[in-house]
């Protein structure tokens, strides 16, 4: 190495140093949080209805695969859960100014926790919902990880105050829409994702700088208790007021008092029913509701569509998490060249599916039904389809396991005509229905004939042909060549059309959802033009303020050169001729004199 490198080399190595020493300094430390899991240890008795029997005061929680009795958790009557929406109200006056800096190190802690314990999550989320360890950790906590990941990176640029145009006329103005935080959010979720259920609100809300308080189901709040300590403890660790999230347990009175007791936004996540009694509730104070319901979504299968992909993508689409997915597949539409190789793949695996307690001895593919009843309302359907002409390719049956669980086994119908109840009715069960079509016309009215409009996924080895087909759904999501992958593009929005409900959460437009979105309007060059009133349009306005504000309109809005010069012209004439008469009248006003006219 000669002298020149030699000097350069010794220069630059402490400025390397110290680059490195600011960026360590700089770098950013997210908490680690513990959480005890230990009050969840389940015991070991058996879940009995009548012993353990549901009361005003009290929910009984039970593992619905191994039916274990896991304790009661309390149910919150309307004071509790108004008391509960004051104390979000005071934490989140306190929030709504925190930093973004802030509110992703909140975001980052509970990232932090959730990737260090996903195997507790999921079993925690299995125990409490009856679903398999995999289904937990695609829908549990994958998902939750990337809505996460999404709003650390993207959130801010969507928070932050958007300019927008002012217009011709209003040039000399400077528009913007800026995003501030609602308040307290009151979100209403089902027991299907105990984890992401509560979580997914809850990422959206604080980040967008609100408080949260949410019920979660009285079919699945065993888990919450677990998670109420994961977010006290990610508050603390991140200096955030302790009371920013509450969590309300509890029937359909607590639900409801959540809805009225002056939460700023509703999301009610759950059925069509009760999707409207919260609508009407809701209409008392006039609160904004999100609703985010049933679905019914079709899958379509072209002729030239790859079964090798279709098949066990179908597969998934109806049996993860045993069918209990707002949008899981339920309609199965398969073109007639390719149906019967279609069903014989899906049968093929379908019997092959094992079935049985998520935490069991043994690995299942197919956990429980986590309500008590839905797997005996899913055998009605499908008995009363077999009734009417359908025919049971595989399952078609309640599954008597030794754990007493609640079990319905995954089942493949045929023949299913649109007069069938199956056909309109949500079943969020473990059945696929497989229908033919004829041509891409059938297929789309095939898929709309239904109450639903939630998601939906067109396979075609032309891409061409399935956006063809995509747009003419009905729905508020499609996936082509896959299913339900919108979801995991955390930047999309996440909602129905029908009776799936309206507006949307999630994605850009659910995170400004959560915002009210302020328009403000201010002079683009203060210091150069400041908005006077002209004199002759100040009260009392002048004879030519009329064909003055004419004038200026043609002059704005003239479709031609001609217009615009026209109007152009009348606004000179009326600002010097109407102009003075009322600069006049102003200024005998202003000094007491009798006004002339
Ligand atoms: N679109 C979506 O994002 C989505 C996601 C998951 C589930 N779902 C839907 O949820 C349904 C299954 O869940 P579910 O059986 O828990 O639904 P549900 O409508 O019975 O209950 C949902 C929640 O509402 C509460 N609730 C009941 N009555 C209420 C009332 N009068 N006022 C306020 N709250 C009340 C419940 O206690 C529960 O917490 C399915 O229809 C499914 O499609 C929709």
């Amino acid at each position: 190495m000669d002298e020149d490198h030699l000097f350069i080399a010794s220069a630059a190595a402490p400025a390397l140093i110290l680059i490195f020493i600011v960026l360590y300094l700089r770098r950013e430390i997210v908490p680690s949080i513990s959480v005890s899991l230990e009050e969840d240890e389940t015991n070991q008795e058996q879940y009995d209805p009548i012993k353990h029997k549901a009361t005003k005061n009290k929910i009984p929680c039970y593992d619905p695969g191994l039916m274990t009795y896991l304790g009661n958790m309390p149910a919150d009557n309307a004071d509790q859960v108004k008391e509960k929406i004051i104390k979000g109200k005071a934490a989140a006056e306190v929030w709504k100014t925190a930093s973004f800096q802030k509110r992703k190190l909140l975001l980052k802690t509970l990232l932090k926790y959730i990737l260090h314990n996903q195997e507790a999550i999921c079993r925690v989320a299995s125990i409490d919902s009856g679903k398999p360890l995999v289904d937990a950790a695609f829908g549990e906590v994958m998902v939750t990880c990337e809505k996460i990941a999404w709003l650390t990176r993207e959130g801010e640029k969507y928070l932050r105050p958007e300019r927008r145009s002012s217009g011709a006329m209003m040039f000399y103005k400077a528009a913007r829409v800026e995003y501030h935080p609602v308040g307290v959010v009151g979100a209403i979720v089902p027991w299907n994702y105990p984890f992401h259920n509560v979580f997914n609100p809850l990422t959206a809300a604080l980040f967008a700088g609100n408080g949260l308080v949410i019920k979660v189901s009285e079919h699945a709040s065993w888990s919450s208790q677990y998670y109420g300590r994961i977010i006290s403890a990610a508050l603390q660790a991140v200096g955030a007021p302790a009371d920013l999230v509450q969590i309300v347990t509890g029937y359909a009175e607590a639900g409801n008092a959540l809805v009225t007791g002056g939460v700023d936004k509703v999301i009610f996540v759950g059925s069509t029913g009760v999707g409207r009694a919260v609508l009407s509730a809701a209409a008392t104070n006039l609160t904004p509701v999100v609703l985010e319901l049933g679905g019914k979504d079709a899958f379509i299968v072209c002729d030239d569509a790859d079964l090798s992909q279709a098949v066990p993508t179908a597969l998934r689409g109806a049996f993860q998490s045993c069918g209990q997915n707002c949008a899981g597949a339920e309609r199965f539409l398969v073109q007639a060249s390719v149906y019967e190789r279609f069903v014989d793949a899906a049968v093929g695996v379908a019997r092959q599916l094992r079935q049985g307690p998520a935490l069991g001895n043994s690995p299942v593919d197919c956990g429980a039904m986590c309500m008590p009843g839905l797997a005996e309302k899913v055998a009605q359907l499908v008995e009363e389809a077999v009734a009417d002409g359908a025919k049971v390719l595989v399952g078609g049956h309640l599954v008597r396991h030794e754990s007493g669980g609640q079990f319905y086994a995954p089942t493949v119908l045929v023949g299913v005509t649109p007069a069938m109840r199956i056909w309109r009715e949500e079943v969020f069960g473990p059945v696929m229905v497989i229908v033919q079509f004829k041509d891409d016309d059938e297929a789309v009215r095939l898929a709309n004939d239904c109450p639903f409009g939630l998601g939906s996924a067109v396979f075609s080895r032309s891409q061409r042909r399935a956006n063809a087909i995509g747009r003419l759904l009905e729905a508020g999501m499609t996936s082509i060549n896959d299913f339900a992958t919108t979801y995991m593009c955390q930047s999309l929005p996440f909602g129905g059309v029908k009776e799936s409900g309206f507006d949307r959460f999630a994605g850009i437009e659910g995170l400004r959802g959560l915002c009210v979105p302020k328009a403000v309007c201010e002079d683009r060059f203060p210091w150069l033009m400041r908005t006077d009133i002209p004199p002759l349009l100040q009260y009392p306005v002048g004879d030519a303020a009329f064909p003055f504000v004419c004038g200026l309109i043609s002059m704005f809005y003239g479709l031609s050169l001609r217009d615009n010069l026209s109007g152009l012209c009348t606004v000179i004439s009326c600002f010097l001729g109407g102009g003075k008469k009322a600069g006049k009248r102003k200024a005998n006003r202003q000094e007491g004199r009798p006004q002339v006219s």
